[in-house]
């Protein structure tokens, strides 16, 4: 196999509790991760000259700061691979915007190179490589819809019933460690003491997140006249779940134009794994 194409696909999350936080600044969490059947596009074709070349729809992202560019990098020099790679991304998912847009590219690219390159890595392995690299990664790493834990790496499978999500970006970025280094954000939610099915749930970073860009609040109280709804992540982005999607069109076909949005089924099984299974299968 020399050449590939997977999705990364966006996450939410249904629920974020920020339980404290240690020593060196990360936070631990417990939130619930999905995964949504919508994403980047990458393609990945292997190269005999050894380099890691990154090309874009969006010229402003193929540069080394990417996570694409750092998540093949330490896979090269944990393997000692001797291959390169040129890889292009189509980018769909909003950045900043709490679908973990960022750490899903390094995700598929861990995954798809560890075939390329023949590295031979189990999926523990490249989730640790992948923790390097971001809070984030180790979830797209594993692939299944889970309950997490410490600061976002300890993952406990969840099976959900799924659900078609519209996901408004409401045209601010918010920083992720803006917000996990704001006094106001709230640091001392108790663990779970039951099943999370029955608990009080919510994402301690949304009122902050409100207060700071109104638009998030604004978007919020949009969706709210159509369905239940909340922000991911450390925001932007605000998502409202429906059980038909034509509910969830309709509602998508009534956004203001200033905001974009998109509808996507949530899956437990993540479509990188999926597709990625479907083309070994193949072999
Ligand atoms: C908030 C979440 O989106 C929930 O899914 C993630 O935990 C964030 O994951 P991520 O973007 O992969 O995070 P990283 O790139 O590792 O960290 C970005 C910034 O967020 C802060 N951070 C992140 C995760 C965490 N559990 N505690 C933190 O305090 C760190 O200060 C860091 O400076
Ligand atoms: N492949 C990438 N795609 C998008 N952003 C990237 C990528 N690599 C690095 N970045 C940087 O990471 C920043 C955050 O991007 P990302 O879209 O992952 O945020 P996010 O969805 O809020 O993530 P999370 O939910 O994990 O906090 C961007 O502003 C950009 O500078």
């Amino acid at each position: 196999m020399t050449s590939l194409s997977l999705i990364a696909p966006a996450k939410l999350n249904l629920f974020l509790h920020i339980n404290g936080r240690r020593a060196d600044g990360y936070h631990e969490l417990e939130t619930l991760f999905v995964f949504l059947n919508y994403g980047d596009q990458l393609d990945f074709t292997v190269n005999p000259n050894g380099q890691i070349q990154l090309s874009c729809d969006n010229q402003a992202l193929a540069n080394n700061d990417n996570l694409i560019i750092k998540a093949a990098r330490a896979l090269k020099e944990h393997s000692h691979a001797l291959l390169g790679v040129d890889i292009h991304l189509t980018k769909r998912l909003p950045m900043g915007g709490g679908v973990g847009g960022g750490s899903s590219d390094a995700a598929t690219t861990l995954l798809a190179l560890n075939q390329l390159w023949q590295c031979g890595y189990t999926l523990d392995q490249l989730a640790e490589i992948g923790l390097t690299l971001g809070a984030d990664v180790p979830v797209f790493v594993r692939g299944f819809a889970a309950i997490a834990h410490g600061i976002g790496e300890q993952l406990e499978a969840v099976d959900l019933p799924p659900s078609w999500y519209l996901v408004v970006h409401p045209n601010v970025h918010i920083s992720t460690q803006a917000i996990f280094t704001h006094p106001d954000l709230p640091r001392d939610t108790p663990k779970l003491s039951g099943p999370w099915q029955s608990a009080k749930l919510y994402n301690d970073c949304e009122s902050l997140v409100k207060k700071l860009a109104p638009e998030v609040e604004k978007t919020l109280l949009w969706l709210l006249e159509y369905a239940p709804s909340r922000m991911t992540g450390t925001g932007a982005c605000c998502f409202a779940s429906f059980a038909e999607e034509a509910d969830a069109l309709k509602a998508l076909n009534a956004l203001p134009a200033h905001w974009q949005g998109f509808v996507a089924q949530s899956v437990n099984l993540s479509p990188a794994h999926l597709e990625l299974n479907a083309k070994l299968n193949l072999l």
